[in-house]
């Protein structure tokens, strides 16, 4: 059952991943109910659905479309109106019957958060989670605007589902490379050994997009980058690469690594703030030769507004594996690329035998490519051709696509089939989305109490403001430029 099917999310991302999953042959029984507030015929409906797949996977062969969009129906709900959720039992109850569901029921929420509590708490009192079979609950984000609101929102949906009912997305738990992060470091000798602060000066965490805030102002107006990347995706990106290795692959094993990480994050007091997060704001600028508005100029975007759309920060962990180590972290629209990568950067070696004494040795560097490209790049240095012996930087790359012959699945695809399964490695428990919010609750209080007279700050296109290189100067480091980084597709 699809709260919000009629939205973008759906439209974009949910009806294209269960056809992927249904062309898998992953989807045995299976019914699927939209709920939105306009009014459509099924047919409306059912072709809706087979747009935006068709749209989706254009130049796919796509000939059992209409068969998928049978197993679709349509209704119209306002998700407020408690007298309508009776009618909605009574067509999951039919559906459950006709195709053999044996009581099994996933409602995924894809709406404003808003209304999550609410349907939380009906789909409870009206029955809809009285099944013989399980019942889960897909939860998207923003799961509160901070730590007291989660916690509202939590105690509401815990009365209708139990924590291991919930599944809450953070769509980059579901990127393949993301995933990879674990493989890479607890299945290689070479790298677990010197994963710490003996051989690792710092990591790097780079988001980048080149979008701006397009038709979402109104929600990112209440929510910046802050909220909307790095309560959720940056942080959970730092905590599978910090985590200490779990003793068994299970999703409890894992959370509870993960937990430790966000326990051991450096609470930051609001007079220091300065010394590790900054902010900024887009301004106009030349995005791909276009020259695009900036932040304050975008539909439902308060003129004045101090919102940002630009955030880096140094994350202390304070543990025996990461103590003096910075995890820096960046992320921001209207940037000059859109791209997702981790850089680790070794320590350098003790002495530099190899160039002239102005010429300094590139340090180790691993890469690991999240998007566009996937895939790894270990940078090491070898003897440069010729009489001298004298290091120059080689790469060594992995392109993880093309490499099975098939493409990986889209971040959707992959966490919706964990959630049939019941699988929540993939996503976050309760445990961490509060520790990550009074995390950034701190961030966000000395940002409203001192609100930014410089915005806009950055030109749209660039890599941000300049306090960005700031903070990592200061530390006798620099940003490594992640759009130089590439990794051979072949
Ligand atoms: N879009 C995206 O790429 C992403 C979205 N998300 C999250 O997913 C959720 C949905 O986002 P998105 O699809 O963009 O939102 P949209 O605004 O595009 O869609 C909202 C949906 O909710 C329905 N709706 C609104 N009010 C009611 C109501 N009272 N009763 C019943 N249905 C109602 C709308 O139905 P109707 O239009 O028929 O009124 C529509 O189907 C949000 O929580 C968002 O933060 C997260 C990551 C990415
Ligand atoms: O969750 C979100 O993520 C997207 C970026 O996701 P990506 O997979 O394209 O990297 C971001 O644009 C959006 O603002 C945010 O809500």
């Amino acid at each position: 059952m699809i709260f919000g099917a009629t939205g973008d999310l759906a439209n974009r991302k949910l009806f294209p991943s269960l056809y992927r999953l249904y062309k898998k042959g992953k989807l045995a029984n299976f019914a699927v109910v939209g709920v939105g507030r306009r009014t459509l015929t099924q047919e409306q409906f059912k072709q809706n659905v087979v747009n935006s797949v068709s749209e989706a996977i254009a130049g796919s062969k796509n000939d059992d479309l209409e068969t998928f969009a049978s197993y679709f129906c349509y209704h119209s709900h306002d998700v407020t109106d408690s007298s309508s959720y009776a009618e909605l039992k009574n067509i999951a109850d039919e559906l459950d019957v006709k195709y053999s569901l044996n009581g099994n029921r996933v409602f995924y929420l894809a709406m404003a958060p808003e209304f999550f509590g609410p349907i939380a708490i009906h789909l409870n009192q009206d029955g809809l989670t009285d099944v013989k079979g399980y019942k889960r609950l897909i939860i998207e984000k923003p799961f509160g605007h901070d730590l007291e609101s989660a916690k509202e929102l939590n105690e509401q949906i815990r009365t209708a589902f139990s924590e291991d009912e919930v599944y809450r997305i953070d769509h980059y738990l579901g990127k393949a490379m993301v995933q990879n992060i674990e493989t890479i470091r607890f299945s290689n000798a070479i790298f677990e050994n010197l994963w710490n602060n003996r051989y690792i000066s710092n990591i790097q965490v780079t988001s980048s997009e080149v979008l701006g805030v397009e038709e979402r102002g109104r929600y990112y107006e209440t929510s910046g980058a802050l909220r909307d990347m790095v309560q959720n995706h940056m942080l959970q990106m730092v905590a599978l690469l910090a985590m200490e290795p779990p003793i068994k692959l299970t999703p409890d094993e894992i959370r509870s690594e993960k937990v430790k990480v966000f326990r051991a994050m450096r609470p930051i007091e609001v007079e220091e703030m300065d010394k590790y997060f900054v902010r900024g704001q887009y301004g106009k600028g030349l995005v791909e030769d276009l020259e695009v508005p900036s932040y304050r100029e975008e539909q439902m975007v308060d003129p004045n507004s101090n919102t940002e759309t630009f955030v880096a920060g140094k994350v202390m962990i304070d543990n025996f594996r990461w103590a003096g180590v910075p995890f820096y972290i960046r992320t921001g629209k209207r940037l000059e690329s859109k791209s997702t990568k981790i850089v680790v950067q070794f320590k350098d070696i003790p002495m530099n035998l190899y160039n002239r004494p102005d010429q300094e040795i590139t340090p180790n560097l691993l890469v690991i490519h999240i998007q566009p490209e996937e895939g790894i790049t270990l940078h090491l240095n070898a003897k440069k051709a010729g009489q001298n012996m004298e290091a120059t930087p080689i790469k060594l790359s992995y392109a993880n696509t093309g490499i099975a012959g098939i493409n990986t699945p889209e971040a959707y695809e992959k966490l919706i089939d964990d959630s049939l399964h019941g699988d929540a490695t993939n996503f976050t428990h309760w445990d961490e989305v509060a520790l990550s919010w009074s995390y950034v609750d701190k961030i966000s209080q000395a940002w409203e109490q001192t609100p930014s007279t410089q915005f806009p700050n950055y030109a749209s296109g660039t890599m941000g403001p300049k306090e960005a290189d700031e903070l990592l100067e200061k530390d006798g480091f620099f940003w490594w430029p992640v759009n130089q980084f590439e990794v051979d597709v072949c």
